[in-house]
């Protein structure tokens, strides 16, 4: 059951389901009432970044002792790198007022699942493309994918389904295929459910999970 903190959306799916589109439209519509937490990273600042901003820049010892410290919500190595959501990182956007938006795969899900704190009562979202078909035809469409990373990113895309559809593991589960129609869904699901500490999740015509999240 969802029991206290409705401050933290999660929004998950397979790559290219459009979750970017959706959130993109959702802090456009509502700029004041969600934001992104800020990740720490062991990469060097890229031209341009800014420390605390873009991403809080902290080296491999320190990152490994707060991760050994359960700081962390979820970490993750890309390309010889961490990256990761500190505890701390979602409670400032929380503090500033807003609901904090957490864009992560399945994988990160299961992490934060288990992470508590902060997390205790996070609204979970899943994004699902019509079919493993049309997913392909949009990450071509994207023009972001080589065919090696195409079909990884399928192969994922099949088992990150599979947990998707499992029920209990999402508050929503909610199938892309008209932009519009699913962005509108989106929306009152996520207004109907997060900045409200007193009552559960409220079930979507569309929600085929059961309102149940296993810690
Ligand atoms: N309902 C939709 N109908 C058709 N195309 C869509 C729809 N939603 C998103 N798209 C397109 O599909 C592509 C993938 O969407 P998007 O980049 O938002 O996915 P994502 O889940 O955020 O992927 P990633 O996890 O890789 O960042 C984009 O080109 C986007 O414009």
């Amino acid at each position: 059951m969802v029991r206290s903190n409705r401050n933290v959306l999660v929004v998950s799916g397979p790559s290219g389901s459009g979750k970017s589109t959706l959130l993109r439209r959702l802090f456009e519509e509502f700029p004041d009432r969600f934001g992104f937490s800020v990740s720490h990273t062991t990469r060097g600042p890229r031209p341009g970044e800014q420390d605390g901003k873009h991403y809080h820049f902290v080296t491999r010892d320190d990152m490994e002792r707060l991760i050994q410290g359960k700081q962390f919500i979820e970490h993750a190595e890309f390309a010889a790198n961490l990256y990761g959501t500190s505890q701390k990182a979602v409670e400032a956007v929380i503090s500033s007022g807003k609901t904090c938006v957490l864009d992560i795969d399945v994988q990160g899900v299961q992490q934060v699942k288990k992470a508590g704190g902060v997390m205790a009562g996070a609204v979970y979202v899943f994004v699902k493309p019509p079919s493993i078909g049309e997913l392909e035809s949009r990450l071509r469409g994207r023009g972001t994918e080589t065919e090696d990373s195409l079909t990884r990113r399928l192969d994922t895309a099949r088992r990150d389904m599979t947990y998707g559809d499992t029920p209990g593991n999402f508050h929503l589960v909610l199938v892309n295929d008209s932009l519009d129609k699913s962005y509108t869904l989106f929306k009152h699901f996520v207004l109907d459910n997060t900045n409200s500490i007193s009552s559960p999740p409220v079930p979507s015509s569309i929600d085929t999970t059961k309102p149940e999240v296993p810690e």
